[in-house]
């Protein structure tokens, strides 16, 4: 297999440079060192429905690494994270917080923890379970998922994990308006922020809920 790390990090630091991103050669390799590996292990794992290569840079890396500004609490639970999105590119742009990965897979977790040790990023914690049975030995201050569940469902499943003071961010593509209508009593949502992902057609939304 021809090395195509030069390739992939000249694609992604244009990609980065259309957006307000901040992020330092070192992130970048890292963000290539992981699309690589997922490439890699897509074969044997089945981790994602996307085969190539750069449209992983535009639908994993760049969709992820976007939400990173709306990022401000120290530690974020990654609710069906699957191989690790959005959380290892997340964990990549802030390695002051902490990332709980959570999937219910055991190939996904082997995948992330394998992750962890060649990017060396200890600021995540891949985790196999169900969220609904987990229970967090850390005090956690946000739930984030992306491509997991219906908002009432992710609120359902993930409200024992995050106290009163804590927010749950869910990316979204298309503003899901009947969910957000059909929210669980004793939720609001704060925010909905539209994102900007270069290339990529149609929506993308972030929408912060917190205990109410
Ligand atoms: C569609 S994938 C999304 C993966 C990733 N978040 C992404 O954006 O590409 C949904 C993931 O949720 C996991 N999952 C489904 N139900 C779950 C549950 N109850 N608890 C934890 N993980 C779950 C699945 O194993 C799968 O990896």
């Amino acid at each position: 297999m021809s090395d195509n790390t030069e390739y992939l990090t000249g694609l992604l630091t244009t990609h980065i440079k259309r957006t307000e991103l901040q992020v330092t050669k070192d992130q970048i390799s890292q963000l290539v060192g992981f699309v690589q590996m997922i490439d890699k292990w897509n074969k044997t794992y089945n981790l994602t429905s996307v085969r190539d290569v750069e449209s992983m840079l535009l639908k994993h890396i760049m969709d992820s690494i976007v939400v990173a500004p709306h990022l401000t609490q120290n530690h974020y639970i990654d609710v069906g994270t699957g191989p690790g999105l959005p959380g290892i590119p997340l964990a990549i742009m802030l390695p002051e917080t902490h990332f709980t990965l959570l999937d219910s897979l055991g190939k996904r977790v082997r995948f992330m923890k394998q992750v962890a040790y060649e990017l060396k990023l200890d600021n995540i914690q891949p985790v196999q379970s169900r969220v609904e049975d987990y229970v967090s030995p850390h005090p956690l201050n946000g739930a984030l998922s992306r491509a997991f569940a219906s908002l009432n469902d992710m609120l359902n499943w993930c409200q024992h994990l995050i106290g009163n003071d804590g927010t749950f961010i869910a990316l979204k593509g298309q503003l899901p308006q009947q969910e957000i209508d059909d929210l669980p009593a004793g939720f609001a949502v704060t925010e909905i922020v539209q994102l900007q992902v270069p290339e990529l057609d149609g929506d993308r939304h972030l929408i912060k809920i917190v205990k109410s």
